[in-house]
Order: C-alpha cells, then structure tokens, then sequence
C-alpha cells in the first residue's frame, strides 16, 4: 500500500434549484480520481482551470467532502471526517496566493503559531521560540515574528505560508499552486527551498499545477486532469518523453524550448500533434469534447482544448 492512496475519487458538488431550494444536478467537479504516492516523492496534478485539481487535493484534506471513494494515508482509511481529524496535523496545505492566504491583520508570529495553538499547548516563550525556528529555517530573520504580512514581498510571503503548514512537522503536504501568483525570478527560489526542505524534513508532496516546466522540475509521476477525469498518468519522464493521449500531447507540444536544437524537435513534435489531433479527434473525445474514451483520465491547465479542426 503507498503512502498515500486516492481510490476512484469522486466530490459532486448539488446544483440547487427552484422555488423549493432542491438538487436539480450535480457539478462532477472530481469524478474517479485514483493516484498513489510513495513516501518522501513528489506527485504532480495537472489540469486546465476548473477541471478538479483543487478539489480532489481539499478533499483529500478533508475540506470538501468526499462523495464516493476511498483514500488512505499512512495506512489509515481517512476517507469519512473523523477519521481524517485523527491525522489532521500530518497533512498540510500551501495555497496558491500568499497575498490571501495570510491574514492582513495578524502579525507574523500569530499567523505561524496557529496550527501550534490548535494542537500543542506551549507556553509563550516555548511558542516564540518555536516560531523564530521556523522563520530561520524557511530563511526568514527571527525578528520579523512582529511583522505585518504586508511588510514582505510575494515569495517572502510564500515562505511565511510555508512556515506554517510545516510547524506541526506534518508527513504530506497538499502544494496547491504554490508559486503560480509569484514573480517569475522569485519561482525558482521557492521550488528549490521547497525541495530542499522535503529532503530536511522527510515531506510527501501532492503538488497542484499547471505550469508543466515547473511540474516537470518538482514531480516523480504526473496525472493530467480533465473535466474531473484523468486523461493519462505516468512517470515524469514517461509523460514527456513519451505522452499517450493527445491532450497529453498537446501540453507538452505547447512548452516553449528555449534550446535551439530542441526547438526544432519541439516544432516537428507540434506538427505531428496537430496532425494526430486532426485525424483523431472522434476517437478520443465525445461529441460534447470529454476525453472518455481512453483510461484513466487525468487534468491539465496549459492549454485549453481547441474546438475540432
Ligand atoms: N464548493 C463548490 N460548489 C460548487 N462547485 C464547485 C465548488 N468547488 C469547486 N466547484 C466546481 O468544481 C469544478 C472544479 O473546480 P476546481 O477548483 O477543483 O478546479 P481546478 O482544476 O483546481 O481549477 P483552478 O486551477 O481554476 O483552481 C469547477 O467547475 C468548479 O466551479
């Protein structure tokens, strides 16, 4: 059994509607997800907006809740609400934007300390203490636990996000876009702190994405979502050195190579996409565009679907 295990994962969201307030139908927002992570690798969501990757991480976490499925993690069934409180400390999450994540009106040390008060009782000094640890250990200087979140910069920030999600030394952390809202010059330099610290600290990531060079640098296997299905599944080298399905395809034809002689082998990989695409596409897709027909589904965010032709 791996680390983490999603079974056939599905999160219906009710549509309600008319005078009477019922459920006329469902938003299949997750609709048979299953994945399996290995302790301390990374794994890479991958989708288009809106076709689920948030989702299935919040109810992994436990903040949406699960409409069918099973998921285990280290070896318990944390499927149902109870069962996940028993490990809520163990599993953290990063969201995507640090500018509305973190409360504008907490100083820095109340923002870290909340999951410690929440779990441990510690006494003020034992809490300042703990908190300054952190701040030193994402590189942030101990002094600034007084500070206001608006006093630092986008990837600072990021960092004060992170130091709270690994005060409770937690085993998985849920990445959600960590660095999508950052400065491109800034992402690099939290994608390698945060591998540094996964080796540090022993950390699991289940890593949300839709930038594949940055899913690419982080990820040991990639599933790519679409519609709240996977497409395709696979090692990180499997899904760019040798992708199945065409929309897998089409992410990975759509990545800018800035290497001259890869770029022609990018632009002759192109060619043969659109051309796959072309000829494919009523074996593949349904007639309302869903990617059905091969298993297992997965999601991206790259590159949209084009309409046929
Ligand atoms: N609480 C909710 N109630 C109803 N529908 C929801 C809810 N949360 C998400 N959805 C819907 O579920 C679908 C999947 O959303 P989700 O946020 O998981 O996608 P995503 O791939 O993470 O997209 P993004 O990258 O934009 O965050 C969307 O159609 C969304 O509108």
């Amino acid at each position: 059994m791996a680390f983490l295990e999603v079974e056939d994962l599905k999160v219906h969201f009710p549509i309600k509607g008319g005078i009477f307030g019922r459920t006329v139908d469902y938003v299949r927002a997750v609709d048979g997800v299953s994945l399996s992570l290995e302790k301390g690798k990374t794994y890479g969501l991958v989708g288009e907006s809106g076709s689920g990757k948030t989702t299935t991480g919040r109810a992994i976490i436990g903040l949406n809740k699960i409409t069918s499925g099973k998921v285990t993690f280290d070896g318990n069934d944390i499927s149902n609400l109870k069962s996940r409180s028993e490990v809520r400390k163990d599993v953290q999450m990063i969201f995507q934007d640090p500018y509305s994540s973190l409360n504008p009106k907490k100083r820095v040390i109340d923002i870290v300390a909340e999951p410690l008060r929440n779990f441990e009782k510690l006494s003020k000094k034992e809490e300042k203490i703990r908190v300054q640890e952190l701040l030193e250990l994402v590189g942030l200087s101990p002094e600034s636990i007084l500070k206001y979140p608006h006093e630092f910069s986008g990837g600072q920030r990021q960092r004060i996000g992170i130091a709270r999600a690994i005060a409770l030394k937690p085993k998985l952390i849920i990445a959600d876009e960590p660095v999508s809202a950052l400065d491109v010059s800034v992402q690099a330099q939290v994608l390698n702190f945060m591998q540094d610290i996964q080796q540090e600290l022993d950390l699991t990531y289940l890593f949300i994405g839709h930038d594949l060079g940055v899913i690419k640098h982080m990820c040991d296997k990639i599933g790519i979502m679409y519609k709240g299905r996977y497409v395709e599944e696979g090692t990180t080298e499997e899904i760019f050195n040798n992708p199945q399905h065409i929309y897998t395809k089409r992410l990975v034809a759509a990545i800018p190579d800035i290497d001259p002689k890869r770029r022609q082998e990018q632009t002759q990989f192109r060619q043969e996409v659109k051309t796959e695409y072309e000829q494919s596409y009523n074996d593949y897709f349904d007639d309302e565009g869903l990617a059905y027909k091969l298993q297992p589904v997965t999601d991206t965010h790259l590159v949209a679907l084009p309409e046929k032709g």
